[in-house]
Parts: structure tokens; sequence; C-alpha cells
């Protein structure tokens, strides 16, 4: 049930002066709340004995009005440093959780689908947040306050009435053992029903576009629905041991209240205790109700907060597999060359080599071409080309040094990338174009718009660059979004600029500005361009043909079209395609 607390030792530590002094100010204003029973008791019994003088209930209204005054300002204290130190928890936590997605690998966003890492990183870390500051508020109230309130009930009632009143105890702590491990049990897979909820709402939502297309709302629905009464069906079995757990603890309670009242009445009939002191008894009792409550609260939050824990430590502990090499080499100055040698890959998951004995390379100021089916291992040459994955056979070399010795962020700092799915992200034209430059003066950012020809779309956009798109601005079209992300990656003017089927949703003249555009103010810096529309690497330096993971043809443009091979046959189909929708178009 504690492990939580070993578990946030390190927060704690760092944390020990705010949580010293919360559990001091907790403990004061509990003081200050054990008090005025006591002087009600008084006050009665004066009232009884008719001892009762102006001055004697002056002087206890004072005495009570200064424990409201000072227990006001005590709570404040308490209340500001123990939650906050919960707030402060999960900040800590979220960042970590953070920082450590971000530095994960290909593989990891394989195994962990995103709308888990959501429900993790929002509902567990809240769940241990509770725990930092309502976990322990709870425990020290089930323990010292108890303490307190117990000590005035057997030092300033009456012992043998306190300790009747406690029998039915024992209860509550078998109570608490058993269905403290059943709230743990049901409470992760409550957890882990969210988070399947979580994958399959994001999943509709990103995908409402295709669902309506293939006219698939019911089916859509129905698998919603049944996530949903997943998740409803383990909330309420968890619910089920809440329920039990605090009705075991209320029936034990209410048996202990029956008992002391029951008593407490006898012994004041017999003269054994005074009528003011069984009122102050009875407030005690009244009182005892949260202490025993915080009992088993703390057991459920504690049970929570470590469920909670692990899941996210689950996700925290899993590592890279690409690995940092212990003393990295530093390839400062200029990118000079990148060399492929006999590189053979196999998904981690995968069944077959996906790139099979790669050879190639790219000296400063080339451009090279990858063509090949679909399927054939082009994005995977990049994924390797940007240490997405970890390299088990061959080598790759950066300026003649091994990538296993320099460090991942030295590697891509000399690329930029746009990718096959273009993503936008909440903000403006202008803020996504900058996003990795964020200090690019305007006249780069307009270079930028000119080389990715984005400039004619702009004037289409109601407030140009400062137009708002992502999840709540306009939509561009696919053309847009791809020379959008050009620009993007043209912007932070990086050594090779890789262009993966960057330009498949542009036409054939603007493909041909792009490609000019970018050979003129790139010169004497690397493009690698990923096309299935040849017309896209017919100037490359260098074309490679994959096929089935395999370079099959290599050489210029002349020279696959001299091999007449599967790259000749290719190009001339497409020129025969170009000229036929041509002709239509006149037509
Ligand atoms: N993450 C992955 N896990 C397992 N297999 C994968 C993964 N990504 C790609 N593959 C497989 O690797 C092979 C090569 O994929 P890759 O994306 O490199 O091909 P490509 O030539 O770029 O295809 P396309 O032209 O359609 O983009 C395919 O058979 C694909 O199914």
């Amino acid at each position: 049930m504690f492990d939580i607390f070993g578990k946030l030792k390190w927060f704690i530590k760092e944390h020990w002066r705010r949580y010293l002094l919360a559990i001091l100010f907790l403990n004061a204003s509990s003081i200050a709340s054990v008090i005025p029973p006591r002087i009600i008791g008084e006050g009665i019994n004066h009232i009884v004995n008719k001892t009762l003088t102006p001055e004697k209930l002056l002087e206890l209204v004072l005495l009570m009005t200064l424990l409201a005054v000072g227990g006001y300002i005590v709570s404040f204290l308490w209340v500001y440093l123990l939650f906050g130190a919960g707030n402060l928890l999960e900040f800590d936590l979220r960042k970590m959780f953070f920082k450590h997605l971000l530095r994960m690998d290909a593989k990891f966003y394989e195994k962990n689908l995103v709308g888990d890492l959501m429900a993790r990183a929002t509902s567990d870390l809240r769940a241990i947040s509770f725990t930092a500051g309502f976990g322990v508020l709870a425990l020290v109230d089930a323990t010292v306050y108890l303490a307190f309130l117990l000590g005035m009930m057997i030092f300033t009632i009456n012992l043998k009435l306190t300790l009747f009143s406690l029998l039915p105890l024992p209860i509550v702590v078998i109570g608490v053992r058993f269905l403290g491990k059943k709230i743990h049990k049901h409470f992760t897979e409550a957890q882990n029903s969210f988070s399947d909820l979580n994958n399959k709402v994001l999943e509709s939502v990103s995908g409402v576009r295709v669902v309506r297309a293939y006219v698939q709302e019911r089916k859509d629905i129905e698998r919603l629905d049944e996530s949903a009464k997943n998740v409803v069906e383990k909330n309420l079995e968890l619910n089920k041991y809440d329920a039990a757990f605090e009705s075991v603890f209320l029936a034990a309670f209410s048996i202990a209240y029956a008992i002391a009242i029951g008593y407490g009445t006898y012994l004041v009939f017999n003269q054994q205790l005074d009528p003011g002191d069984l009122v102050t008894f009875t407030i005690y009792l009244g009182m005892l109700r949260w202490p025993m409550f915080a009992m088993g609260e703390a057991t459920n939050v504690m049970q929570r907060g470590n469920a909670s824990y692990d899941r996210i430590n689950n996700i925290v502990e899993q590592d890279s597999e690409v690995v940092e090499p212990k003393r990295p080499v530093k390839i400062g100055g200029q990118f000079r060359s990148i060399q492929f040698k006999n590189v053979s890959f196999e998904y981690p998951d995968g069944q077959f080599k996906v790139l099979d004995d790669i050879n190639f390379e790219i000296k400063q100021g080339k451009t090279l071409g990858i063509v090949g089916k679909t399927g054939s291992g082009k994005t995977t040459i990049i994924r390797q080309m940007l240490k997405q994955y970890d390299l088990k056979d061959g080598d790759i070399l950066i300026n003649n040094e091994d990538y296993k010795e320099v460090k991942t962020k030295d590697i891509r700092k000399f690329f930029g990338y746009v990718p096959q799915e273009h993503i936008l992200f909440t903000g403006t034209v202008k803020e996504n174009i900058a996003f990795g430059n964020v200090f690019a003066e305007n006249e780069e950012i307009e270079q930028a718009i000119d080389i990715s020809a984005f400039r004619k779309d702009l004037k289409f956009l109601e407030h140009g660059l400062e137009t708002l798109v992502g999840e709540h601005g306009v939509t561009l079209s696919g053309g847009q979004k791809q020379r959008l992300s050009i620009a993007r990656a043209v912007l932070i003017n990086p050594d090779i600029l890789i262009l993966d089927d960057s330009l498949s949703a542009v036409d054939g003249t603007t493909e041909k500005t792009i490609l000019r555009n970018i050979k003129k103010y790139r010169s004497g810096k690397n493009t690698i361009i990923i096309a299935h529309r040849l017309s896209a690497v017919e100037h490359a330096d260098e074309i490679i043909v994959m096929d089935d993971g395999e370079i099959v043809e290599r050489g210029t443009h002349k020279e696959l079209m001299d091999l007449n091979g599967w790259y000749a046959r290719q190009y001339i189909h497409q020129q025969m395609l170009n000229h036929e929708v041509g002709d239509q178009d006149e037509a």
C-alpha cells in the first residue's frame, strides 16, 4: 500500500521542506479543531452546574474565535502547500513523460498506440498527483488526526467509553486489506480499457472522412460502442469494490457510534460522566468520521496512485533501441558524404529483409533519386539514414564516421525531411513554415515560399501567411500541404533535403518549378528525391532503382534509359500517359 511513497521518494526528497511545513500546518489545524468541542463541553458543564459567569462566557467565546481565525490561517497554508505539491509532481512527471516520448524511436510508437499514451499522460498522471496531495492529507489525518482525537477522548473524557466505541475497528482493517488489493486490480483494468477507448476514438476522429466515404458509420459506431461498454463495465466493477470499501467502514463506524452513545448515556445516568463531556464525546465521535473515512480513502488513493505510477513507469522504462554512443564522435563542419555499406534490415516484427545489401554513396552537392515499385524499401532507406531504427547488418558512415559512434541528434541536424504524410500544427501558415527555425527573418521565409512554389497558394488564403491552419484553422489541399511542408524543410537550409514522394500531389509544371528552384537556390547542397513520377528524378546525379529491398539498377537518367530495364520501361510508359492526358485536355 505504501509502495507509492517509496516510488515517489525522489520527489519527496526534493520537496521535503514543503511537505514538512504542509504536515506541520495540517497538524496545527487538527489541534485547532479538537479544542472547540472541549470548550463547548466545558460551557455546558458550567451551565448544568450553574457556574457560568459572564467573564467565563466571554473567555470561552474569545478562545473559540481565536481558534477559528488561527485554524483558518493554518488551513489555508497546508492546502496551498500540500495540493501545490501534487501539482508540482504532475508537472515534473508530465515533463519527464513528454521528454521520454520525444526520445523514443519508431519501434516504440509501433508498440504503444497514441490513444494509450494519451490516457497515461492525462488520467494516470492526475491519479498520481492526487496521491501526492490528497493521499498525503488522508494518510496524515488517518493517523495523526485520529491519534489527536483518540487522545482527547481517552485522556480528557473516558478511557472505557473510548475503548468500547472502538470495538468494531478490526472490521475496517480486514476490509481495507482485502478490498484494497481488488481495487488496485480493477483500477488497472479500468485504466487499460480507457486507453483502448482513447485509441479507437482517435482513429475514428482522424479517419472520419474515410469512414463516411465507405459508408461505415454504423460499423464504426458499433466498434466504439463496444469499447465504451467495456469501459463502463470495468468501471462498474471498480465501483462495486469502491462502494463495498466505503460501506464496510461506514457500517463499522455506525456500530461504533451506537455503542458510544448507548454506553455514554448509561455513564451519565450513573454520574460517572458529566453531560458536557458526553456532548464533547459525541462531537468527537462525529469528527472521527473523517479520519476513519480517510483511512479507507488513503488506501484507495494510494492503490490507484500505485497502479497509475506502474503504468507510467511501464512506458518510461522502455528504452529506445537506437543506442546512443557512450563516447560520441563529434562531426562538426560541413557535410561531405554519406555511405551505405552492405546495409540489410528487417523491421523488428517483420518476417523478411526489407533492405538487402544496400550500397551507395552521396557526396556533397549531389542529388540522389530513389525510385522503384511500391513497398520496395525506398522509405526504409530514409528511416535508416535518419537513424530511426537500430542498424544491425552493415554500416552507414557520415563524413567517414560510423553512425553508431555519432549521436542521433548530430546526424539529424544535417537533414531536412519532407515525409509522405504532411503534418500541420495548429497555428498560422507562417508558424508552420518557421517550425524548425522560429528566428527566421521574413526574407528567408519569403524565399522558402518561392522555392516551394507556395506563393500562388497564399493568394487564396484569406489572411495570407497569418491564416490559421491545423486543428482549428482552414483545411489545405494535399498539394498545398506538400508545398507548405517543402517550404518548412527548405527554410532550415539543410545540408541534405529529403523529399519522400513529396511532389506526388503537385502537377507536372509545378513539379518542374520546384525542382528548378531547389537546384538554383541549393547549389552545393544535397537533395534526395523519392518519387513514383520519374520526371522528378530525371536531373539527379545518380538514380537507384529498388525492387524487393535490393538495388536492381543504378546510374544517371541517360544510363538507365540505355540499360532498357524497369526504369526505361516505366519512364516511357509515364511519358505516353502524360501525352494521352495532354491530348485529352486539348481535345
Ligand atoms: N514499421 C514497419 N514494420 C514492418 N514492416 C514495415 C514497416 N514499415 C514498412 N514495412 C514494410 O517494409 C517494406 C518496405 O516499405 P517502404 O515503406 O520502405 O517501401 P516504399 O518503397 O517506400 O513504398 P512506397 O513507395 O509505397 O512508399 C514493405 O513491405 C512494408 O510493408
